[in-house]
């Protein structure tokens, strides 16, 4: 009886069919730098092993080119932080609404709070989720209320660090795999986290409530996260449970639920990386939907996504970063060629309109 019962209550996913490729990081394979070693493209804190980059890399290459997404394990950055950080935008979404207003993301800039409603992937579907964009790691950006959320600023700083280190990783990493002779594409994303004017790499904290279906605007119609595909060179993402995401695999217009596996973090590439690689690395559609079952939507669902962006004025040229970049840079000659900046500037304007104008919402 009990047995039947939990069959037929487990979710066909594609994490549980095996179909995500896994890929284990080793902490990131860190060691101590050899006495005297020299700076290495203005990282020479953290020193990884060749090895474990070179066989993530192609490992990265594989799932990224085949799948358009990986799950991470052995990832090295602690549970505990990523479940402060929730808690700590639970705190944040406890407060008055004029708590939030002072806090709003305002068009012009990227980072803030983001109400329900306020971003629609689709131009039209308001979506039914709060996040927080962090762009750069200082009090300014970070709401500081000492006496109603003392913690938030430090736990969401410790947290976009280890991000970001877990992100240079996977730049060397690929790096690696695209045999590229200089470090020119690491170095493309030296800006991350110092401020939109420079690198729009984006840390964002993500609240789906619980969906209660008797009322009014919460199921019918509704959306969680529209189906889009990242901007940028990659995203890793982390949640809490099964809560909706769905992903489109390359040459399949059909939409899979993904699942959930406890501690991983995915990656799936963005529009840029594809750009660059000439599509041999996809850009992932996907989304987040309202589940069909019960027990799944009413519950709420936290997830934090970091959005791995070039530099602002990075030119993203098609195919730059294949190894055989000569052969492909002639045939793309007649196309045009924008900088980072520009090429995010216009899936922004799609996205949230004139909603944010001035930080109202309409
Ligand atoms: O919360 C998620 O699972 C996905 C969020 C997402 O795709 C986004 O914010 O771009
Ligand atoms: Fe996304």
């Amino acid at each position: 009886m009990i047995k039947s019962k939990i069959v037929e209550d487990k979710l066909d996913t594609l994490v549980s069919s095996n179909a995500v490729p896994i890929i284990d990081l080793e902490n990131c394979g860190r060691r101590a730098p050899l006495p005297g070693e020299p700076m290495r493209c203005g990282y020479s804190s953290i020193v990884y092993k060749q090895s474990v980059k070179t066989r993530v890399g192609q490992q990265l290459d594989k799932a990224l080119s085949e799948k358009g997404i990986a799950l991470l394990v052995n990832h090295g950055i602690p549970d505990e932080k990523i479940k402060a950080a929730w808690e700590q935008f639970d705190h944040f979404l406890d407060l008055p609404s004029e708590v939030h207003d002072r806090y709003k993301r305002k068009d012009g800039t990227n980072y803030g709070y983001v109400s329900p409603g306020m971003e629609r992937f689709d131009g039209k579907t308001p979506e039914l989720r709060h996040t927080y964009n962090i762009c750069k790691l200082d009090d300014n950006n970070l709401p500081a209320e000492a006496e109603t959320l003392p913690k938030f600023a430090k736990t969401i700083t410790e947290l976009s660090y280890e991000f970001k280190n877990l992100s240079k990783f996977i730049l060397w990493a690929m790096h690696s795999a695209l045999e590229m002779p200089t470090c020119d594409f690491v170095d493309k994303h030296s800006g991350m986290l110092s401020g939109d004017d420079v690198n729009m790499t984006t840390l964002r904290m993500i609240y789906y409530p619980a969906i209660v279906d008797d009322e009014p605007d919460q199921s019918e119609g509704a959306i969680r996260c529209g189906a889009h595909v990242d901007y940028g060179t990659f995203t890793l993402l982390t949640q809490n449970s099964e809560g909706g995401l769905e992903v489109q695999l390359p040459g399949s217009e059909k939409w899979e639920r993904v699942g959930h596996l406890p501690g991983a973090i995915l990656i799936n590439g963005g529009e840029i990386l594809s750009i660059w690689t000439k599509q041999r690395y996809h850009a992932l559609p996907h989304r987040v939907i309202v589940p069909e079952r019960v027990q799944i939507r009413s519950r709420g669902r936290h997830s934090i996504a970091y959005f791995c962006h070039p530099d602002n004025s990075t030119m993203i040229s098609p195919g730059d970063l294949l190894p055989n970049k000569t052969e492909s840079a002639e045939d793309s000659s007649d196309e045009k060629i924008y900088n980072a900046y520009e090429l995010i500037q216009k899936k922004f304007s799609d996205t949230y309109g004139q909603r944010s104008q001035g930080g109202n919402e309409s």
